[in-house]
């Protein structure tokens, strides 16, 4: 077990950012993470601001092991990537997808809170119009009930699913989700692995054909490798909004994980109008090369928080620190 720095090491390495966004994204139009300058590498902690403390320290676990320690041996050297297009409206697909080079993939989100399933359909039958041969995935964050869930997945189906993630909030609703929709469309669990007491419950219950890993909600690359193998079902990796230097983790995890049968939702740093890194981790030619990233001094300094949230961050990493 690596040991935890301590709260002044980790405050000496500590920078604090707000990247703007190019499109609104679960609700947010800017990111705040606070990013160390680790012995081992650059290492991103950054959690969504509503995160409670929990939740936090296992961001910040993650963040300790990318800095201090440094990740596992790759089994591959190029990751490949899903586009993700936003709750938006079917006008701004295209330009959406036009930000990702080569799309092979894409991820819809679906069941935002406000819109109608009607609205869904027109977004993924948009991303179907112009990809007639792409992968596409839907993702609700849970927020359908089981009935929900069956008719909106039966309808969208028709565009052609690859799987729909997180249709539902309960394991118990996932799996009932599952059964019906068996042989039509198979099921991805999310946030019942990243956000549950018990990550593995989800796959115990037979409830998911997938999992959606995410290194930092999970508390590093080495615990969602644990986690995967325990569960034993195919996974995809994917990001929680990360500059360049959090996508450098998820990279890790796909590229450590043993099979990689799906395409990763690791492109999102081109939904963002900013980064830290001169060379952002954004896919090319529809994928990622697995290499080292760095955020430079005057990409930090451009956009260095305001002193009122950067002592924000400092006080909820005094909070997290204490919890590992
Ligand atoms: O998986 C992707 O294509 C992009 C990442 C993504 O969708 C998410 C990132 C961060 C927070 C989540 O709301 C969301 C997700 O639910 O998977
Ligand atoms: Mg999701």
């Amino acid at each position: 077990m690596l040991s935890v720095p301590s709260l002044e090491e980790l405050q000496a390495a500590a920078h604090v950012v707000t990247l703007p966004m190019r499109v609104k994204f679960r609700g947010i139009t800017e990111r705040e993470v606070m990013l160390f300058d680790g012995p081992a590498s650059w290492a991103e902690f950054g959690p969504f601001l509503e995160y409670d403390d929990a939740e936090a320290a296992r961001w910040l676990a993650s963040a300790v092991e990318a800095g201090w320690q440094g990740f596992p041996e790759p089994v591959r050297d190029w990751i490949p990537i899903n586009a993700t297009v936003p709750a938006v409206d079917p006008s701004e697909v295209a330009a959406i997808l036009g930000a990702f080079d080569a799309v092979h993939t894409v991820k819809v989100k679906v069941a935002e809170p406000g819109q109608s399933l009607a609205e869904d359909a027109a977004r993924v039958g948009a991303v179907r119009h112009l990809l007639p041969a792409a992968q596409i995935r839907v993702d609700a964050n849970g927020a359908w009930d089981a009935d929900q869930a069956v008719r909106a997945l039966r309808m969208l189906s028709v565009f052609g699913l690859e799987y729909a993630e997180q249709p539902v909030a309960s394991v118990a609703q996932m799996a009932a989700v599952r059964r019906a929709l068996k042989g039509l469309v198979l099921i991805a669990a999310d946030e019942s692995v990243r956000k549950a007491t018990d990550p593995l419950a989800v796959a115990r219950a037979g409830a998911a054909d997938l999992l959606v890993v995410k290194a930092a909600p999970l508390g590093g690359v080495r615990r969602a490798l644990e986690i995967v193998a325990e569960a034993g079902l195919p996974a995809v990796v994917s990001s929680a909004l990360d500059s360049s230097v959090g996508i450098r983790a998820g990279v890790a995890l796909a590229a450590a994980l043993p099979a990689l049968p799906y395409a990763c939702g690791l492109g999102t740093v081109s939904l963002m109008a900013g980064d830290v890194a001169a060379e952002s981790l954004v896919a090319v030619s529809g994928g990622l090369s697995v290499r080292e990233v760095a955020a430079t001094p005057a990409l930090l300094a451009k956009f260095a928080a305001t002193p009122g949230r950067r002592d924000w961050w400092f006080e909820r990493l005094r909070r997290a620190h204490a919890l590992l």
